[in-house]
């Protein structure tokens, strides 16, 4: 089997890193090129010796020269530089994995029209067992799509930048999919203050920040006299980091368009 050569963008960040070991691990893998911003303080440095493996490829800004040896490049950033390394990508004709959450309308359209040209896998979560769950998430909106209410409620650690998490998110449009609703329309964000009554086709998001959290999501169908919870725990980033090499070995048969998780996985 072809070794995929990958460019691992944003490389010192906790995605980053995990993304690093995930693929000094993987004998069908190498790590060809590692990029950081242009003031981070591991320019130069190693990318191995993050992960505490050195591997002779140096951390660099050099967006360009990153790209010209690699087939692949994983991105777990900020829709702002993610949206960088889509354009060298679409320019270079290199294949991409984007894990970042938080785009904008414009930022997803961009997305959209790159996969006209490059391959894209474009996913919230990557870890096989939060894709499986959204699958169940539809077939329970449809066993259940009167009498009960929905909320979304999903736990982070204090760094995170973003809310609700792109899980979170996805999760509700996968539920108001399956219901027939458009979530633009029924998503409710928090509440504070006198809200009234709950409207039946509202579906609650609760974001929870706190200490080293890695990422737990749980959708609650809440019924008279019973409650349903279907909820996924993430206890390592390497679930995230190895479904992206999923995605990598994926994207080698195609030329472009674009995918996500369900595509990888086989879930469509
Ligand atoms: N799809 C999935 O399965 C998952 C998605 N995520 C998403 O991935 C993203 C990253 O998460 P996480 O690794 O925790 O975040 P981190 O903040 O740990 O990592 C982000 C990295 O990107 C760097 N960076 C920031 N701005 C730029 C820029 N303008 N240009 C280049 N590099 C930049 C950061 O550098 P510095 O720290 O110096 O600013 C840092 O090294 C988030 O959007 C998160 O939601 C996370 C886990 C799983
Ligand atoms: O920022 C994180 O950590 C995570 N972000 C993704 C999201 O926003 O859904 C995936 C996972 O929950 C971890």
């Amino acid at each position: 089997m072809k070794k995929i050569r990958y460019a691992i963008a944003g490389s010192a960040g906790r995605m980053g890193r995990t993304l690093i070991e995930a693929v000094l691990k993987n004998e069908n893998a190498t790590l060809a090129a590692a990029l950081e911003h242009s003031t981070s303080p591991f320019l130069g440095k190693d990318a191995g010796e993050l992960v505490g493996s050195p591997c002779g490829v140096p951390v660099s800004c050099d967006i360009d020269a990153a790209l010209a040896h690699v087939d692949c490049l994983i991105d777990f950033t900020r829709p702002e530089a993610t949206l960088l390394h889509l354009a060298a990508c679409k320019k270079l004709g290199v294949s991409i994995i984007i894990g970042t959450t938080g785009f904008s309308t414009d930022g997803k359209q961009a997305i959209e029209a790159a996969a006209q040209k490059i391959p894209v896998v474009f996913a919230p979560n990557m870890a096989v067992g939060v894709n499986a769950v959204f699958k169940l998430l539809a077939l329970a909106a449809k066993i259940l799509d009167t009498g009960y209410d929905i909320e979304v409620i999903e736990s982070h650690h204090r760094h995170k930048v973003d809310a609700p998490s792109g899980t979170a998110l996805r999760m509700g449009e996968v539920v108001a999919q399956a219901l027939g609703q458009d979530l633009s329309e029924c998503a409710i964000y928090g509440r504070q203050g006198h809200t009234g009554e709950r409207p039946t086709t509202q579906i609650g998001f609760s974001a929870i920040r706190g200490g080293d959290i890695v990422g737990d999501h749980t959708v609650l169908f809440a019924g008279e006299g019973e409650r349903i919870e279907i909820t996924h725990k993430a206890a390592s980033r390497m679930s995230y980091a190895l479904g992206a090499l999923r995605a990598g070995r994926f994207l080698q048969e195609k030329t472009q368009g674009l995918f996500d998780m369900q595509d990888v996985l086989g879930l469509k």
